[in-house]
Parts: structure tokens; sequence; C-alpha cells
């Protein structure tokens, strides 16, 4: 059964094409022609530009917008501390004032994540372990987030921490960003870039999901060496959306700011939403993962999982990626006297994985549920359950389809993960026996040949 591809629902519409130059917009003649800030902008509009790298970055790296707007973002009040009874003070980054990382080896998973009813977007995000630092622009968080409200009416948020890339496990989400709306369904992933403002509503109740966020640099498609020009994630199947806008210049708005994982709230009499046109490189976009093209083996062997990157956040050293968002879709596997699973393995790397819904082959004892997670990082030796190991290598190799019906995912990281409070103990999931239940009954089936 082939994979279900989304179409666009009216009411939203984007632009197509992943790192290509859009220009966008409502009115007709908002855009400035040939100049980016000239002396009065089109339609009595404020002209204003956003960074996403320096500007004096490479141009095969730099990343701005022009953003054509009815008031500018500067026009709001001081930030002071978002406090809230539900948000407490929980920190949202490796080096938040109050996060401690534990990094320790051992191979962990957790159970399902609950939905939080009580919770809108803003205060169902849970920072579960990372490594690094938004001040330093370096490395990486990984959250939980959960929610069953939208968030409040005439309020906004943007991180200045890094690009959120957002994996949608449960819900439907509605993104109202500065750029345009978004409509996320699950098995979709959206990233909302660095600064970019945005107020998610939950058009079909509850939501849960999990969050990749990066503090350097950007996320980007992997090359595809000798695979050629297509498969994989193509460029044309990414969506960013089209310029829309609100007018409104006379309501209270609150922007909620995430700042080295410290929410801060600012007031301003006007809607953020209100770009009637922008042009550049710098946007949101989301993808439907039902759209990836799957490379395998047609022979032998179970090759690396790089094969199914969809987008990577490269390091300074080429092929070592800061972080990897790697998926398992369903697919066919033939390889003949092969073991299929994955192999067992320890990894430079470390590997937070999810599952949006299914199955993971990997685990045919169980234990691994959607909405769940698991964490073998740096070093910490994984790889088949016991009863995936009998199956495996017993099995009548015909072709065969895996996961159908299945979506699991891995955040890749060259960086060792450091596990938060929340995540080993507050969140009360974390599975006591995983090691135990995976491992411990595997048997040695040596003989030495006489
Ligand atoms: O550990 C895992 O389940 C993820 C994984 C999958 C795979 O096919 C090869 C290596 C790997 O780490
Ligand atoms: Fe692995």
């Amino acid at each position: 059964m082939p994979v279900t591809k989304f179409s666009t629902p009216e009411k939203y519409e984007y632009l197509s094409g992943f790192g290509s130059y859009h220009s966008t917009e409502s009115i007709p003649g908002s855009l400035p022609i040939g100049a980016n800030s000239p002396q009065r902008a089109p339609h009595g509009l404020y002209a204003e530009k956003l960074s996403g790298t320096a500007f004096t970055a490479p141009r095969s790296e730099n990343l701005q917008s022009w953003l054509y707007r009815i008031l500018p973002s500067a026009a709001h009040s001081s930030f002071k501390p978002y406090v809230t009874s539900e948000r407490g003070t929980c920190g949202l980054a490796p080096d938040s004032p109050d996060v401690k990382l534990h990094q320790i080896p051992n191979q962990l998973r957790w159970d399902p994540f609950d939905i939080s009813e009580d919770a809108d977007w803003i205060h169902g995000l849970k920072l579960v372990g990372g490594a690094g630092s938004p001040v330093m622009k370096t490395g990486i968080g990984i959250f939980i987030f959960a929610a069953g409200k939208d968030m409040a009416p005439n309020t906004a948020m943007y991180s200045s921490d890094g690009d959120f890339l957002v994996v949608l496990q449960h819900g439907v989400l509605d993104i109202q960003t500065e750029l345009g709306r978004l409509l996320v369904r699950p098995n979709e992933i959206v990233v909302l870039p660095r600064g970019i403002r945005y107020r998610v509503t939950l058009p079909e109740g509850p939501v849960r999901g999990y969050i990749l966020e990066l503090y350097q640099g950007h996320f980007t498609l992997p090359e595809l060496g000798p695979i050629g020009s297509n498969c994989l994630a193509n460029p044309r199947d990414f969506q960013a959306p089209c310029a829309s806008f609100d007018e409104d210049t006379s309501s209270e708005w609150t922007i909620v700011n995430k700042f080295n994982g410290v929410l801060f709230a600012a007031q301003q009499h006007h809607t953020p939403f209100d770009v009637v046109a922008w042009h550049g490189l710098y946007y949101p976009f989301k993808y439907d993962l039902g759209r990836f093209s799957v490379i395998g083996s047609i022979s032998f062997d179970h090759p690396d999982p790089s094969i199914y990157t969809v987008l990577t956040a490269p390091s300074e050293h080429p092929g070592t990626a800061v972080a990897d968002f790697v998926i398992f879709p369903p697919r066919w596997l033939v390889q003949e006297d092969t073991f299929r699973p994955p192999w067992y393995h320890r990894n430079t790397m470390s590997e937070f994985m999810g599952l949006i819904r299914g199955d993971y082959d990997a685990k045919a004892g169980g234990g691994f549920r959607p909405a769940g997670a698991s964490l073998h990082n740096v070093m910490s030796a994984h790889g088949p359950d016991a009863e995936t190991f009998e199956k495996a290598s017993n099995a009548d190799l015909k072709p065969m389809k895996v996961g159908e019906g299945s979506m699991a995912f891995m955040f890749e990281s060259c960086l060792m993960i450091g596990v938060t409070d929340w995540g080993l103990a507050k969140c009360k999931k974390v599975q006591e026996n995983y090691s135990e239940h995976s491992w411990s009954s595997l048997k040695p089936h040596f003989k030495r040949p006489v």
C-alpha cells in the first residue's frame, strides 16, 4: 500500500522549493520593484529586514528576508520575565540558569508522553535533553510538546535560541507565522526558524510531538553523492507560506520570547501578523514525510541509516552533523543472505529516537511505542531486541514490506546528549527495565568448529 501524500487544503497557499528565493505579496504592488528599502515603501508599509545568518555569510549559506509590514517589530514595551503558575521557571535550554543536564551512558527508553489538555503550546514545551548552548550558538535542545488548548488570543511566540524542527505525532497544528499560515498534520514536519513570530492553534484538539532546536547554523538537505539528483526528500516538496496578514493596529498583544531557554514577554498595541509581503531566503517551511523517496539495498547487507536523512545540520567538519533528522518510512526489504534489521552497534554519534505511529522493526519485543522515545548516547551499545534477533535470523528472506503504516525517526547528533531532571524523573516515563527487557535474554549461539 503506497504511503498517503497530503494535498493542500483550501485557505492555505504555499510556495514550493527547499532553499528557493521566494517573493510573495498578499496585495499586488506591495513589494518594491528593484529595491529593498525605498524612501517610501509601497502602500505606506514599513520595510524590515530579518537575518538568519551574518550579513556577510557566504552566498551559499546566506539567509535573509525583507518584510513589508504595517508597523515594525521594534514597536513594543520592554521584555519582562514571563512566569506563569503553570509554566513556573522550568528552563528550556541546556544552559538555562535552572537546568541541570545528566550525561549518563545507560540506554534510555520512555513510555508515551502524556497529552496535557490544560496546556497551550508555550506551557506544553518540555526540554528532555540537549548539548551545547544558545549563548555560544552551539548544539541542540530536544523537546517534547503536548498541548490541548490554543495559544491565548493575541499572543505570539518566538525563539532567539535556534531553529525549531517540529515533528508532529498527534493532532493538527495551525501555525500563523509572520510570513503566512501553515497547516501541519501528523506525518508532516515544520521548521520555524529563529526569530520568526508565530501563534499555534489546534483545529482538531490536542497535539503532541517532538522538537529538535538547533542552536548553530540551519537545516539543509543532505548531499546525494552517487545517488544522483533525485530521491530522499525532493526540494520541490518543501512548502513555505504565502504572505497573508491581519490589519490590527489597536489591540494589545503579548510577545513571548525564549531567550537562552528563559521566557520573557513584552506588550505591543498591534498584531505581529501584519506582513503584507515578503521576499527572501529566510522563512518557515513544512514537509510531508510521506513524500520521502526511500533508497535501500537491493542486493545484501543493511546500509547505514544516513540513507534516510531528511534534513541535516552540518558541523564545521564535513560529513559530521550537529544533528541529522532521519526517518524510517514504510519500505521493501529484499536483501539476500542478510540479517535485515539494524545491526548491533555502538555509535560515536548519539541517537534520540521517536515514533510517530506504528511499530519499529528493530523492537519486535514491544516497549517502543508511538509518542514514546529512546536515547542511545555516545557509544552506548544497542541494537535489535532478543525477539527481533530470533525472528530475523530465522526468517524466510522473501521480499518483505516493513513499517507498513509506521514512521519512526531519529535525531542523530555528534554531541553527547545530557538529559534534564524532567526527562529523567519528573516526566515519570522512563522505563526501568529497558535494557534488561531488550537484551538480557540474548543467547550465545557460538559453536566451536570440531
Ligand atoms: O539504532 C537504531 O535503531 C537506529 C539505526 C537504524 C539503522 O538501520 C542502522 C543504525 C541505527 O542506529
Ligand atoms: Fe542505533
